[in-house]
């Protein structure tokens, strides 16, 4: 018996990932399709709505008359009509129950907010363990209820988990006295993402000049000093002229491009124009053209931390989603990062779509991408071309949720200055009602992808188009999530996993190939599946920075500054903020 429970040794097989390397994982991902074609509830007609974005590898060559199947689909939100899945598109999925109480759009409520409970903070508390619970609840407790065929497989599942983490019914950790047993990979240095260390990007830049400082003033009064104290200790820079009075001013300090940047040697005030950053030295990576469209490759951008200082990362126009939310503006995606043509053909251009709260976005939703982007770049079946937020709307009825025109803003805050190739599309969020995942992916098909003209997909050398795959990046807890009756249709569950794919980042705690194992749907579509090990585990979590928030305490290192400062100006997770808030 291997230390992790198989039999033997895991497999490694060739473009499984980072994953391969610890052999606690079964061999199920880096490949992106299942060999054997797609079953047959995942093959739809041209007439239904939901269009097919095979993940068959030689299907990746779009035919012009595929792009031009995908019908006008979704509506302007102004006028309040939204394509909801196509009940047709559902039908065909022949092996679900037809009667699914969940397809006729409930809204899920993952999180029951007990209605005589006003306390925030306990709404939060409660949050917290309901969370705790839910992620023991995967496999632990018997969820989901395995078909009959199967019914004992949980149960297999928890002995040969309890087994491989020597009956303490966890994996060996890599921080355990174990940690010499799962020696690290020295994963291999890629040409096409390295960046200058961190230092080199320091030295491109001059200290600053008295003239250069942001001037942005001071609101001396704030409303809760106690608040303030501890945040305002956290804003982009100590010196008071650096915080804004209002969240107006900061706004419009943002839409002014600019940020104020502190360093060892001293204060540096950095545009977006790289014309205007005359500290910057020439010839620096990020300025060198790439081989996109418009000479910048987000891909080959600087990397995180250093990302702070990439002033050539293309950035959101201004007042782009605000707009759309304010419903001043029609729809458009956001693609100023994304990539429009490949470096490597040989491979599926891929597009990563995180969907959820963000309430607030952490550290640990912008890792959660970095960590996609090693596994992906390890398996060498995709090229990223794009990775988005999609946060969830105000009706999603869940407890600690900031109004959503706060969260698409803060995070397009996280990523604007600190990621050259993540962006943050404010549809689902604007929607005048709530919107399942799976149809949150199928409007991103729809962008990406459609298109009357047969614009969409990624353009080859040959001129001829392929899709975008696009896959759904989540933590190991909402995919357990799978597992909870009621929560997620099956329908829509073969959909998000057949048809599009996921990638989950385990989650402390939670184990998610055991998970994946008693999960009959999540096994099917294995193929389609990759999990991403926490190789560095963070478990940064927004309930916590809100109640931090509300308790005063500092959130600093949690979550970006300008995302800190925004939480600050807007007064968000205060007393009366915590509670979800519809409108
Ligand atoms: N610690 C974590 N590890 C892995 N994934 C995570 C972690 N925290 C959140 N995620 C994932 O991030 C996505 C968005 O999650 P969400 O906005 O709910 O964050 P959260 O911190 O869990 O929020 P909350 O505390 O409000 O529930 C989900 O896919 C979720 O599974
Ligand atoms: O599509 C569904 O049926 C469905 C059921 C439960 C949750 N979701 C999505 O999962 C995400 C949950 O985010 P969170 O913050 O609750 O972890 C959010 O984007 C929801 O819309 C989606």
């Amino acid at each position: 018996m291997a230390a992790n429970g198989f039999k033997s040794p895991a497999p490694v097989l060739p473009g499984l990932g980072l994953h391969s390397f610890h052999n606690d994982s079964p061999p199920f991902a880096g490949a992106a399709t299942s060999e054997h074609g797609d079953p047959e509830y995942l093959s739809l007609e041209s007439s239904q709505t939901l269009p097919s974005s095979s993940s068959h590898d030689d299907s990746q060559l779009l035919p012009e008359r595929h792009l031009h199947q995908h019908g006008d689909h979704y509506r302007n939100p102004q006028n309040n009509l939204t394509r909801l899945p196509s009940s047709s598109s559902i039908n065909t999925i022949q092996t679900q129950s037809k009667s699914n109480p969940r397809i006729d759009a409930p809204v899920p409520q993952r999180i029951p907010i007990p209605s005589n409970n006003s306390n925030p903070v306990d709404d939060d508390l409660s949050l917290s363990s309901s969370r705790s619970r839910r992620l023991l609840s995967g496999y632990l407790f018997g969820n989901p209820p395995s078909p009959s065929e199967n019914k004992n497989l949980a149960e297999e599942v928890g002995a040969v988990a309890n087994t491989a983490s020597g009956g303490r019914g966890r994996r060996p950790s890599l921080d355990s006295e174990e940690e010499g047993r799962y020696p690290l990979p020295t994963p291999p240095i890629k040409d096409d993402r390295d960046s200058p260390p961190l230092s080199e990007a320091f030295k491109s830049y001059s200290s600053p000049k008295p003239s250069q400082t942001n001037n942005r003033t001071l609101s001396a009064q704030s409303s809760d000093s106690q608040i303030e104290k501890r945040t305002g200790e956290i804003s982009l820079n100590d010196s008071p002229e650096y915080r804004p009075a209002s969240s107006t001013e900061a706004t419009a300090s943002h839409e002014a491009n600019s940020v104020g940047v502190t360093n060892q040697t001293g204060i540096i005030k950095l545009t977006n124009n790289p014309e205007q950053n005359d500290t910057r030295e020439t010839g620096s990576r990020s300025k060198e053209p790439g081989h996109g469209q418009g000479g910048y490759d987000p891909l080959d951008g600087l990397n995180d931390g250093e990302a702070d200082l990439d002033l050539s990362a293309p950035q959101a126009t201004d007042g782009g989603s605000g707009a759309y939310l304010r419903g001043e503006v029609d729809y458009s995606l956001p693609r100023h990062r994304l990539r429009k043509t490949m470096k490597d053909e040989s491979k599926i251009p891929l597009v990563i779509v995180a969907c959820g709260s963000f309430s607030p976005p952490t550290y640990l939703h912008l890792r959660m991408f970095e960590m996609a982007k090693d596994e992906i770049i390890e398996s060498q079946t995709y090229e990223i071309m794009a990775g988005y937020y999609s946060p969830v709307s105000s009706y999603y009825k869940k407890s600690g949720l900031a109004p959503a025109n706060h969260r698409v803003r803060m995070c397009e805050l996280a990523v604007e200055h600190t990621s050259t190739w993540l962006m943050v599309d404010p549809w689902e969020a604007g929607q005048p009602e709530y919107q399942r995942t799976a149809i949150v992916l199928d409007h991103f098909d729809e962008m990406l992808n459609g298109g009357k003209n047969g614009e969409g997909g990624v353009t080859m050398n040959d001129g001829k188009k392929r899709r975008y795959k696009i896959m759904l990046l989540a933590g190991g807890d909402l995919i357990e999530s799978f597992g909870e009756p009621g929560v997620w249709s099956e329908p829509d569950l073969h959909i998000i996993l057949g048809r599009f794919g996921c990638l989950i980042v385990e989650r402390a705690g939670s184990d998610v190939w055991a998970f994946l194992l008693s999960h009959d749907i999540l096994y099917h579509h294995r193929r389609n599946v990759i999990v991403i090990k926490q190789l560095i585990y963070n478990d940064i979590s927004s309930t916590k920075v809100r109640l931090f928030v509300r308790r005063g305490m500092s959130i600093k290192y949690l979550l970006p500054n300008s995302v800190i400062q925004y939480i600050y100006d807007n007064k968000l997770y205060r007393f009366t903020d915590v509670k979800a808030t519809i409108g």
